[in-house]
């Protein structure tokens, strides 16, 4: 297997070429040339398997023999011992037609745990076999940065620069990122929004010259990856279902901002894995809301919510799905993303749009709704929420038929997200990896929302 861009304009590469690429170098997302197939025979047969097994299986359809069988499974058994949970993600059955993916018992309580402990493995070993030297830099809206940093503190030949947005991340999620003091972690805490951020380092991808000469790594969903690792969920939830279960039409709600993880759930249904709908909830950054309904692109005004990682207007992963939804025709997909930059929004109409309906639904939860499942859930199913959690049970709620199961992802721990939970006189206990953490000091830097300054700060931190 080979990756190409979205764009079509960067020559086909290997898996950990792609890796080492991130944006694709003509500013588009690297995506495999053919999704592998899956039959039904075969997921039978991985019904038993562990959540590593399983990760290897899918693995070797995509990483084209680049590393060997046993380094791998090395690096996925180190990767998945950093887990609280024996199954790594644990799927609880609520009632007859909801069941939860805990995602959140990895280091720093939230799903991006499940690929970022892998590519710090992974970023090490490529670090060691091809002498390649690594400086990561991502943005964050708080859980991908705090899970990139637990993923490689203290590795040798690694640094890590993340920007956040400044007083715009909870505070569990600032101390988990902020409270790290080793040498190869540098904070940049942006005065603006994660969209902001996002923008910031793109941009700096997209500079070869200033991307090659400070060997600039990604660990956001850019990087195919984070992707590939994240489906491996899909299939090990879908598999894990009750018998009772089995035989209905399985929808699986996903908490969305950057549209990666429910990306991930499309490749994984494009494979082979038998999901119904694939259900799209957001927070009042409803932008992707807004999509599956009208077919507009659009967007809007950054709002803060109590779900603050989703509070994304700009979803990076948007491009990887039109790619496909044209029918791969990355022509077609150069027309939109300049007209997106170009006039700030696009639209699909007439079949397109029809096709995004098939492949969607969507539900962009208000804040008051997001607090009234919380409440409702706990009382009723004694189960405590996080705020992204529970913007996925409002929107199985929304759209789960009647004889359908729905598989909704907790993609956090509620213990990162008192904030929202307090307003509900919830009582809740921290575990002690997170209430240690306010004794501890903060190493941050705090920088306008300014290219050049933020320029400034990484070319000394990855001299
Ligand atoms: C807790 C939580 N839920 C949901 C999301 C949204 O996921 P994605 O950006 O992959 O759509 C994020 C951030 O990515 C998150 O941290
Ligand atoms: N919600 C995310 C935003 C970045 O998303 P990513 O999947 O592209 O890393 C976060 O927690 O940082």
């Amino acid at each position: 297997m080979q990756y190409i861009s979205t764009r079509g304009k960067v020559e086909p590469r290997g898996f950990i070429d792609t890796v080492l690429m991130g944006l694709a170098d003509d500013g588009g997302l690297m995506v495999p040339d053919v999704i592998p197939s899956v039959s039904s025979a075969t997921l039978e047969e991985w019904r038993n398997l562990s959540f590593q097994e399983l990760f290897l299986k899918i693995f070797s359809y995509y990483t084209n023999g680049e590393i060997p069988d046993g380094d791998l499974k090395e690096m996925v058994e180190r990767s998945y011992g950093t887990f609280r949970h024996p199954e790594v993600t644990p799927l609880k059955e609520i009632n007859d037609s909801l069941y939860i993916l805990e995602l959140f018992h990895g280091p720093t309580f939230a799903f991006k745990d499940v690929a970022l402990q892998f590519m710090g493995e992974l970023y090490s070993y490529i670090s060691r076999v091809r002498g390649e030297i690594i400086h990561i830099l991502g943005a964050t809206s708080g859980d991908t940065g705090a899970a990139a940093i637990a993923g490689v503190r203290g590795k040798e030949g690694i640094k890590i620069c993340i920007l956040h947005p400044h007083n715009k991340v909870s505070k569990v999620q600032e101390l988990q990122m902020t409270t790290v003091d080793d040498a190869n972690v540098l904070n940049l805490s942006v005065q603006g929004n994660f969209d902001d951020c996002q923008k910031v380092i793109k941009e700096l991808f997209a500079d070869l010259e200033f991307k090659s000469k400070y060997h600039l790594r990604a660990i956001n969903s850019i990087n195919f990856v984070r992707i590939l690792a994240q489906t491996v969920y899909y299939f090990y939830a879908v598999l894990k279902l009750p018998q009772a279960a089995q035989g209905k039409t399985v929808n699986i709600s996903v908490p969305s901002g950057n549209f990666g993880n429910i990306f991930s759930g499309y490749l994984a249904k494009k494979m082979g894995l038998p999901i119904g709908k694939l259900i799209i909830a957001t927070n009042e950054n409803n932008i992707l809301e807004r999509f599956v309904k009208t077919g507009e692109y659009k967007p809007g005004d950054f709002k803060s919510t109590h779900s603050p990682s989703m509070d994304i207007q700009v979803a990076s992963n948007f491009e990887r799905y039109l790619y496909y939804l044209t029918g791969e025709d990355s022509a077609a997909v150069n027309g939109y993303m300049s007209k997106l930059a170009g006039e700030g929004a696009i639209k699909v109409d007439g079949q397109l749009l029809e096709q995004v309906q098939t492949d969607f639904a969507a539900l962009g939860v208000k804040n008051d709704e997001c607090l009234n499942i919380i409440g409702k859930y706990k009382s009723e199913a004694g189960y405590l929420l996080d705020p992204h959690t529970a913007c996925g049970v409002a929107a199985y709620e929304a759209h789960n038929g009647p004889g359908e199961v729905c598989i909704t992802f907790a993609t956090a721990h509620p213990a990162k997200f008192d904030e929202a939970i307090s307003l509900l006189k919830i009582a809740q206990e921290f575990p002690p990896q997170i209430a240690g953490l306010a004794a501890l000091p903060q190493h941050m830097t705090v920088v306008e929302h300014d290219k050049a300054e933020i320029t400034r700060q990484l070319e000394e931190f990855y001299i």
